[in-house]
């Protein structure tokens, strides 16, 4: 699950429930895109339900991530059985993001909930970080809280391995966050929705262009 070969920033659209959205993130060029396997998500996904949608994703598309909160390997087995996931997004201790990557052989980007520079980690054994904001009192879940973090903590920071910025990002904002935060790469849930769940075609289309600078998939010049 490597970040794009180019220069360009990767972006990930994250929460997918319907085709509309996923075909607004295929069509706008999306490098990654998540399907929530957490029950007490708004934007969970059932693993028939995201192999349906992964159909529709065309060969050369965008690479198919699914997100597991304290998974069971059962629980894994069933989505990675049902449809075509190509990496796993993973809420739980590194020792036990690690151990699922051994039993499925999947790439596994660990998802990391950040305040301050010094949550930042300085190693990690696994393929990839998705740096996230911490929860806000009163979530009950780990992610797609549509909650900022500083973006200026990652500045000045090496990474150990491949990253991502998420948490409260959306079309007006993604280009600050990456300029403040030096991000390659970026993950979207709540910024690019009409409601917690249903994802806006329109929002989408405006994310990618904004997070790569005003240019879409084939780098025609759009304005922003
Ligand atoms: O989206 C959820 O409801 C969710 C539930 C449990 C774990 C992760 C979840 N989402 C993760 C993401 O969508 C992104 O990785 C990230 O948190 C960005 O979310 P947002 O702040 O909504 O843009």
């Amino acid at each position: 699950m490597p970040p794009p070969a180019d220069t360009r920033i990767g972006v990930k659209i994250c929460g997918l429930t319907e085709p509309a959205g996923l075909e607004a993130a295929v069509t706008h060029g999306a490098d990654w895109i998540g399907f929530v396997f957490f029950a007490r998500s708004p934007r969970h996904v059932t693993p028939a339900q995201a192999a349906s949608l992964i159909a529709r994703v065309p060969q050369a598309g965008p690479r198919r991530i699914g997100l597991f909160v304290e998974p069971t390997d059962a629980q894994i087995a069933a989505a990675v059985d049902a449809a075509a996931l190509d990496g796993l997004q993973v809420y739980a201790a590194e020792e036990r993001a690690l151990e699922i990557r051994r039993h499925f052989g999947l790439p596994v980007w660990h998802a990391r909930g950040v305040a301050t520079a010094p949550d930042l980690p300085a190693c990690s054994a696994l393929d990839g970080l998705v740096i996230e904001s911490r929860p806000p009192a009163g979530s009950d879940r780990p992610g797609g809280n549509a909650h900022p973090i500083d973006w200026t903590i990652t500045r000045g920071w090496t990474a150990p391995v491949p990253w991502m910025l998420a948490g409260g990002l959306a079309p007006d904002t993604v280009a600050r966050a990456i300029a403040q935060s030096g991000a390659r790469a970026v993950d979207v849930s709540s910024g690019v929705e009409s409601a917690p769940g249903l994802k806006d075609p329109g929002l989408i289309a405006r994310f990618i262009r904004a997070a790569r600078g005003g240019h879409n998939q084939d780098g025609d010049y759009q304005p922003r």
